[in-house]
């Protein structure tokens, strides 16, 4: 594809889909900062140009990462690596800290070993999430609460999940004077698929307007494991659904968000649905309201 394919993000060309769906489009993509142009090297320069001056311009002395074994976390991990070479070549303090999160014993325990060992961190923590999730459903059901079943028990606990990782890097970075990092790209934040004050809790987010396909892209040129480059997205949060796939959870596929995203071809359903979502979404990408 061409860089004048790509000039009129209004697209699709289908006449059939009406004006405000085009221009709601075009509106997302604003938003969510997705850019035309991508030259990965440019894009890798940028970012952790960005992390290095969120740490000398906030006095931080730390970045810390929650590290899954999925390609964002790994991508950002060593973008945070070279941030903090960055600015400990300047002849300041900083280092970069990894948190591995399981929940239990992680069934992907090996491919995190390798995101990890990718992002070269300073110092790799590792909290169980599971006693702290745990101990808040026994406490939930002791104070009476009720789920309608055990899938909305397992889902609201998936988030709580999600909440206890939040909490266990905030209060690393509490501890050392750090930065959390949070993984959220285009494509996720166009769906809203994350979970709000969970992993969309951070203090700074390095991939911001990449697509899926742009940060397998940043992940390949930085020479992570091809294998988990390509790795089938998971937010695995489901004890009853492990590593259930995101593109089963949302019912699209990452090349279907992606292309949305770029501006090129997509079928209408496509549009509907994105659209759709990123307005029902909106709440989690803002700031709470207030009268
Ligand atoms: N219009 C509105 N204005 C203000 N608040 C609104 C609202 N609509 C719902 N809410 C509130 O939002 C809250 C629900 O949001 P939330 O708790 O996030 O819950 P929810 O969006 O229902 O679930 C999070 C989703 O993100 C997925 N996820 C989570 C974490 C990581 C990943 C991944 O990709 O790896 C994916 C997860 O699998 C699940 O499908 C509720 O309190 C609800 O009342
Ligand atoms: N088991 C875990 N250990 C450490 N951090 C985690 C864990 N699960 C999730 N996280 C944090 O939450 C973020 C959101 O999860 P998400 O699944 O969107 O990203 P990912 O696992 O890095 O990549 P992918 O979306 O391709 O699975 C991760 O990037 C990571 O920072
Ligand atoms: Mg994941």
């Amino acid at each position: 594809m061409t860089q004048s394919d790509l000039s009129d993000l209004s697209v699709p060309t289908d006449p059939t889909v009406p004006t405000d769906l085009r221009a709601a489009r075009r509106a997302i993509i604003a938003e969510l900062e997705v850019a035309e142009a991508f030259d990965v090297r440019e894009e890798i320069e940028r970012r952790v140009a960005f992390l290095a001056e969120r740490l000398t311009g906030t006095g931080a002395t730390a970045l810390v990462l929650g590290i899954s074994g999925g390609v964002d976390s790994m991508t950002a991990g060593r973008l945070c690596r070279l941030a903090a070479d960055r600015v400990r070549a300047d002849g300041r303090r900083a280092e970069f800290i990894a948190m591995r999160l399981p929940y239990g014993v992680q069934s992907d325990e090996d491919d995190a070993a390798r995101a990890v060992a990718f992002g070269a961190p300073d110092r790799c923590l590792t909290v169980d999430v599971r006693p702290a999730t745990d101990a808040l459903a026994a406490s939930l059901t002791a104070s009476g609460l009720g789920f309608r079943d055990d899938a909305a028990r397992d889902f609201v606990l998936g988030n709580a999940k999600a909440r206890e990782r939040m909490v266990a890097q905030y209060a690393v970075a509490g501890a050392v004077g750090g930065l959390v990092v949070g993984t959220d790209h285009a494509a996720e934040a166009v769906t809203g698929f994350f979970t709000k004050f969970g992993d969309g809790a951070a203090d700074v987010v390095p991939l911001t307007g990449l697509t899926k396909r742009r940060v397998r892209a940043v992940a390949a040129e930085l020479g992570a494991p091809r294998d988990l480059v390509d790795k089938t997205p998971t937010a695995d949060l489901e004890s009853l659904a492990p590593q259930k796939p995101d593109e089963e959870a949302l019912g699209l596929t990452y090349d279907e968000i992606d292309d949305f995203l770029e501006g090129r071809p997509v079928d209408d359903r496509v549009t509907r649905a994105l659209v759709d979502r990123f307005r029902a979404t909106a709440h989690k990408r803002a700031l709470p309201t207030a009268p």
